[in-house]
């Protein structure tokens, strides 16, 4: 197989000379910094591959508090809650900077600052397989290095999925989790999509296949009803939709790692909880489902919410699909409120 490659790496701020964390107040511009963990001892992967010096970027808003809200981003979202999700981040909103310290990492394997593909041991000449746990096990060494002690966790889409994850491995930590769009597992479906965007990667190394995966991707992120709305007609002598989807590629190709790509795939995929782990989960869940999601369907969601034993469910109703969560959020900035403050 052609090598996958990786981009240039993403500029960062390292968090202080001694790894000390410096504290972002309220008013600061939020900044992107970069922990580095397990120095002394390294991380041990689910692949059984031990890994020192992990760098983790992130972002966090508000004043440091020993109890925080950790926002778990999508495949290809990054720490800057900011940049991306404005409906939720801010003074009044569910991850209220006023009140909350609110913390979001680029996760192991990602490509925005943290440690990735690239940086990560190899076994048998390939990327080492990462495991949602993995991911989880990195994230609690950055909230200990922040001084943190419980969490009330956000997430959606792979972030619901790796919400999912951290109330397994750390059920010590976690106050109450928010799981948007997400089922505990992926469907034949779901692993189906992602294989065929790993295999256009395969195919076409470099760019071209990340392209097309990321094509595959948004027709299962929005939905038929959407495009019709936004998408209908020509563009420049082509379907609108034609173009639309050449550049989402072209934009995803600008700013992410295929290996990435790859390695957050098939973490996903890997992931598989059974329903007896599932029960074991104590703390309370809120869940969203949304109406018209193609990827994760809602009863989908609202199955994998059913077997916990605190969990709650609601539906987002939108015309966008997955991605109505980022766009189309409605009325769940207020309901994600009202259970992370009851
Ligand atoms: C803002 C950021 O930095 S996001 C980077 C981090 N990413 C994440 O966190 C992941 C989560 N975010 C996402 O997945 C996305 O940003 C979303 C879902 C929130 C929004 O997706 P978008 O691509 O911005 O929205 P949308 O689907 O409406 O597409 C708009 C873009 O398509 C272009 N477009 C729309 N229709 C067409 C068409 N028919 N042909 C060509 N281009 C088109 C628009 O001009 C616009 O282009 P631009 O982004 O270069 O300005
Ligand atoms: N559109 C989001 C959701 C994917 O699950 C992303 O690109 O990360």
């Amino acid at each position: 197989m052609t090598a996958l490659t990786h981009p240039a790496p993403t500029p960062f701020l390292l968090t202080a000379p001694d790894n000390t964390p410096e504290r972002c107040h309220a008013e600061e511009r939020p900044r992107l910094r970069v922990a580095r963990l397990f120095r002394t001892q390294p991380l041990l992967l689910d692949c059984g591959l031990p890994v020192s010096d992990v760098r983790l970027a992130y972002h966090t808003y508000g004043t440091p508090q020993e109890t925080a809200t950790l926002v778990l981003h999508a495949l290809t979202g990054t720490s800057a809650v900011h940049e991306w999700w404005p409906d939720f981040l801010g003074e009044g909103k569910p991850l209220d900077t006023g009140r909350d310290y609110v913390i979001c990492a680029n996760v192991l394997g990602g490509c925005a600052g943290s440690s990735g593909p690239a940086d990560l041991p190899t076994m048998g000449g390939q990327d080492a397989p990462l495991t949602l746990r993995d991911l989880a096990r990195a994230g609690r060494a950055l909230l200990e290095h922040l001084g943190v002690r419980r969490v009330r966790i956000v997430g959606g889409s792979m972030g619901g999925m790796l919400a999912y994850a951290w109330l397994l491995e750390c059920p010590d930590l976690v106050e109450k989790a928010v799981i948007i769009g997400a089922p505990a597992r992926h469907s034949p479906w779901a692993i189906g999509l992602n294989t065929a965007a790993r295999s256009a990667i395969r195919a076409a190394p470099g760019g071209e296949g990340l392209k097309v995966a990321r094509q595959i991707a948004m027709l299962s992120y929005r939905s038929p009803e959407s495009f019709a709305a936004t998408q209908a007609g020509q563009r420049q002598g082509v379907p609108a939709i034609t173009s639309y989807l050449h550049h989402q590629g072209e934009k995803l190709q600008a700013r992410f790692c295929e290996r990435t790509y790859v390695a957050l795939t098939g973490a996903m995929d890997a992931f598989q909880p059974s329903d007896a782990e599932l029960r074991t989960i104590r703390t309370p869940v809120l869940a969203v489902g949304i109406s018209s999601d193609q990827l994760y369907p809602a009863a989908e969601v609202q199955a994998s919410a059913a077997l916990l034993p605190h969990a709650q469910y609601i539906e987002l109703n939108s015309i966008h699909g997955h991605d109505a969560f980022l766009m189309d959020a409605g009325d769940l900035p207020q309901q994600v409120s009202d259970f992370l403050t009851a």
